[in-house]
């Protein structure tokens, strides 16, 4: 799979080159069911016209543009992103330089420039996928936009629980300590990258830590895996039950999110402990 960053200077240049493509559209952090069945319906698509398939991104995300959020919490950095579409399938990624300039374009002109001059033949997006100025082109307004030119495929909004599923609902859960529920969204454990080093863990960027507390997980490297416990604060993430740190624990990590650990107080002779257990046995 190919990545392209893409912004007005080189835009030109891959205009120059672009052949026929089905793209899918969004940000997609977190890659979540919904964002996995917008990537799996562009791939059918693709299959059938037999074109390549492409997705376009947009870094950073519009809401710290737009919305003026200088901390946000992303759930994956771009290199995680490559690794699951490629495993979908995704020839080239696009990923465009979200600024000012850029979200002030009108639908029109992000249709024509974006999509139309750069190949797409086939749009493929969610039911709630908007672009242009303040957002005003929507999933029913890409055809006409195109001049007819590209053709388009709505995917229906995925649920969990009778909700939405969306990166929003997975960044809520996280800073609620509630890892437990992400595989139901993402279809597996949450997992972050870090670096280990004596008993702290410390997280690369553009992964968002669970809420302060105990937390049953799994860390591993690319050959060993061990089962224990972490504990989240204002610092950071430590080591709290390994004890003595075996050596392999040095380096690069991933954390693998199961779940909190609930605090309970016991009764040991006279005094009164706090243990930690799993939230469900
Ligand atoms: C050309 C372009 C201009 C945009 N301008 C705005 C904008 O002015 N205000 C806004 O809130 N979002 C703007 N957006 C962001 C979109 O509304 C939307 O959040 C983005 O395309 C990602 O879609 P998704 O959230 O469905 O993944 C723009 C998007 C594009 C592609
Ligand atoms: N639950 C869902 N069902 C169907 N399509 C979805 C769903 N969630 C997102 N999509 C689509 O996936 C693409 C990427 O969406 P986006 O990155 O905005 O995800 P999101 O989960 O809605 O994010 P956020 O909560 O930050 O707004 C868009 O085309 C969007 O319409």
């Amino acid at each position: 799979m190919e990545t392209i960053y893409l912004n007005k200077e080189n835009l030109a240049a891959y205009q120059e080159v672009a052949s026929a493509k089905v793209m899918a559209l969004g940000c997609f952090d977190g890659l979540h069911h919904g964002h996995v069945k917008v990537i799996q319906t562009a791939w059918q698509e693709a299959k059938e016209r037999q074109v390549s398939l492409s997705v376009m991104s947009f870094f950073p995300h519009p809401k710290t543009i737009m919305g003026g959020k200088a901390c946000f919490h992303y759930l994956m950095p771009q290199s995680e992103k490559e690794k699951r579409f490629c495993e979908l399938g995704v020839d080239t990624f696009y990923l465009v330089e979200f600024d000012r300039d850029f979200a002030g374009l009108s639908s029109q002109e992000f249709v024509k420039e974006y999509l139309v001059n750069l190949g797409v033949i086939h749009a493929v997006a969610g039911y709630d996928f908007s672009y242009g100025s303040r957002g005003a082109g929507n999933m029913d307004t890409l055809n006409q936009d195109s001049g007819d030119r590209i053709d388009v495929t709505t995917v229906d909004k995925v649920e969990y629980n009778g909700e939405k599923i969306s990166s929003t609902r997975i960044r809520e859960l996280l800073l609620e300590g509630n890892v437990e529920e992400l595989p139901y969204l993402i279809g597996y454990s949450y997992e972050i990258k870090c670096e280990g080093a004596g008993s702290v863990l410390t997280p690369f960027s553009h992964f968002t830590l669970p809420a302060p507390g105990r937390y049953d997980v799994i860390l591993k490297n690319k050959c060993k895996s061990i089962q224990t416990e972490v504990t989240v604060n204002e610092k950071g993430v430590t080591l709290t039950s390994i004890d003595p740190i075996p050596s392999w624990l040095e380096g690069n990590l991933t954390i693998v999110w199961n779940q909190r650990m609930k605090a309970e107080k016991v009764q040991m002779g006279k005094k009164d402990h706090t243990i930690f257990r799993p939230l469900f046995v």
